[in-house]
């Protein structure tokens, strides 16, 4: 079994690629939405998810959980590689399939709040679940996915993100519910207009 250490090792394509190219905006924002998810380049996004399928793996999922919009990308992906299907939960057109789970949660980019649906058909007990996303910030995204699936009586196996914010809380709550965490960048801190990320 690879160790932990393997789920969160600095994807360096990845690292080189924020360093060099991502808009920094005070000590909060990082913007690479150039290849990620407003401008996405289809041969690097399958690159990412097929390095996270690669460490997502080990929990044999049934099922990949992501959310509208940015995860759907990384997250075909890995469902792809892995041969597994992919509900998103919805947050912009929620007139889903009754009976559905869903929970509000602040919007974690936009403000206001946002509303996750996703239809328990999609989500059936015994499913073995790994959430995919593409950034993990304050983790409300992916605590409501977690909460969601295991309400449907599915197992969460892991959580997978291309880009985490590390000194957000997002870690840390996604840990509190004991799902292991599998990320291919670690931003550090923003400062100065760079990014600090770990390397190793
Ligand atoms: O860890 P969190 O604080 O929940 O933040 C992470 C979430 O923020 C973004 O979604 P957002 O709703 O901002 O944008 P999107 O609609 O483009 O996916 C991103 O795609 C994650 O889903």
């Amino acid at each position: 079994m690879p160790s932990n250490t393997d789920l969160n090792a600095a994807y360096l394509p990845l690292i080189r690629r924020i360093e060099e190219e991502a808009t920094i905006i005070g000590d909060q924002i990082l913007k690479i939405d150039h290849f990620l998810n407003h401008r996405i380049e289809p041969a690097f996004i399958l690159e990412l998810g097929r390095e996270l399928a690669r460490r997502l793996s080990r929990f044999h999922p049934t099922l990949v959980l992501t959310a509208e919009a940015s995860g759907i990308a990384p997250g075909l992906v890995v469902a792809q590689t892995l041969n597994v299907p992919m509900p998103y939960a919805k947050k912009y057109a929620p007139e889903v399939e009754s009976p559905f789970l869903q929970r509000i949660i602040p919007s974690p980019t936009k403000g206001g709040e946002t509303k996750l649906v996703v239809s328990q058909r999609y989500l059936t007990p015994g499913t073995r679940v790994v959430l995919v996303d593409d950034f993990l910030s304050n983790g409300r995204t992916a605590v409501a996915l977690i909460e969601m699936a295991r309400e449907a009586g599915a197992e969460v196996l892991g959580a997978g993100f291309i880009v985490e914010k590390r000194f957000k809380q997002g870690h840390e709550a996604i840990e509190a519910l004991e799902v292991p965490i599998a990320t291919l960048a670690q931003v550090r801190r923003l400062e100065n207009g760079r990014a600090i990320l770990n390397t190793t």
